[in-house]
């Protein structure tokens, strides 16, 4: 809704045109979906004609195809047959979670084989279930980036709520367990009252540049010779401009001039986080960086052709004859990338107007 239909007075009140017009797929998958999350009766039924995809300890299941991976969704059918196979109730199938749902309105679940065992329900081995399955629990750190990209959103999304419910069992205020709904929207204490919804923690990434260079940096937890955009949590009652302001302040000691949002993207590790991504330029003549090394283990200014070099390299290259790694980038599907490209491009059309 527009802020000006927001004062719009009473007797200007209209039938909006939209009523009468067919609502696209995109529209109607999504009021789908947001049936499927508010009616526990409707999401059940869709769970009988829907598809599970398989976690075991949030590992996903995955079928190797070349270097690639695939996903391996089962019908409920299927999944019941395996679950009574591995001597498991099909009552399991509650724990499921809604991920998403076809334009033809066929609804996705994920559910975790390993989480929320009883002992008394027998656990279920992992190598047995691989080769029941025909694929196998890959760590989603490894399989991510050789996943497609819809696989790999939608396979993100599920592991991030799958994790989100396995950790508020419990009420924080009454102690007592919470209960999900079928689609696992939200948990509800009875006790207490508390409902409680899946979370993201918003971070800032920021691209600073000075006009002709921009500023890449290292934390010691990162893979050898990997650099990276600026990156940290928002603090609470921060806006997204404060947040990147303090994040540059206390990283590399840096003052900014101007910031601009560029895009934004949902981020599974280490938890499920909000990636909130700009650039920034620094105030002119002020480009010394002081690094916290309690944060980072090094940042440095990086040329227009160093950076466009190192986006042309894919993964982490061999290591030199020294046993140096020469510096590379974060892969294509880390908004990181994303962020270096848009500079690279950006620069190189400006020196070529130049
Ligand atoms: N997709 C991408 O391209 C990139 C993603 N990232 C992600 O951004 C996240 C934040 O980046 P950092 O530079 O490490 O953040 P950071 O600079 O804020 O430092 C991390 C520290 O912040 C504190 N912290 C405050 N709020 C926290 C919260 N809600 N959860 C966890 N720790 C919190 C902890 O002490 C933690 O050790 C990381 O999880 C990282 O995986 C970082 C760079 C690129
Ligand atoms: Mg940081």
């Amino acid at each position: 809704m527009s802020l000006s239909s927001l004062f719009l007075g009473a007797a200007s009140w209209k039938v909006p045109q939209a009523c009468c017009k067919q609502l696209s797929t995109y529209v109607t998958k999504m009021r789908y979906l947001f049936e499927l999350k508010e009616d526990d009766e409707i999401c059940r039924k869709a769970q009988s004609s829907g598809r599970f995809y398989l976690f075991h300890s949030l590992a996903p299941l995955l079928q190797k195809s070349g270097n690639r991976y695939q996903v391996l969704p089962f019908r409920a059918s299927e999944l019941e047959r395996i679950l009574a196979k591995f001597g498991q109730d099909a009552q399991k199938i509650e724990h499921s979670v809604l991920i998403g749902c076809s334009d033809q309105h066929e609804a996705w679940f994920a559910l975790d084989l390993a989480l929320g065992n009883s002992h008394s329900s027998g656990s279920l081995q992992k190598s047995e279930m691989e080769s029941e399955l025909q694929g196998a629990f890959i760590d989603l750190r490894k399989a991510l980036f050789q996943l497609n990209e819809k696989d790999a959103s939608l396979i993100s999304t599920a592991q991030a709520l799958l994790r989100w419910h396995d950790c508020h069992q419990f009420c924080g205020k009454s102690g007592q367990p919470t209960q999900k709904n079928v689609a696992g929207s939200k948990r509800v204490c009875a006790s207490s009252k508390m409902i409680y919804y899946p979370q993201m923690s918003p971070v800032v990434i920021t691209l600073v540049s000075d006009g002709t260079r921009c500023l890449l940096a290292r934390q010691s937890s990162f893979p050898k010779g990997m650099y990276s955009a600026l990156s940290g949590f928002c603090d609470v009652g921060e806006t997204v401009e404060e947040s990147v302001r303090r994040e540059v302040a206390e990283e590399v000691g840096l003052e900014l001039d101007s910031l601009q949002y560029s895009a934004s993207q949902h981020w599974s590790f280490p938890n499920s986080s909000l990636m909130i991504a700009c650039h920034a330029a620094v105030r002119p003549g002020q480009t010394e960086i002081q690094v916290n090394l309690q944060e980072l283990e090094t940042a440095e200014w990086f040329s227009l052709e160093e950076v466009a070099a190192a986006l042309k390299k894919k993964g982490p290259p061999a290591s030199q004859q020294d046993g140096a790694i020469p510096f590379w980038l974060p892969p294509k599907m880390a908004i990181a990338h994303h962020l270096i490209q848009e500079w690279v491009q950006k620069q190189s059309s400006s020196s070529n107007l130049a």
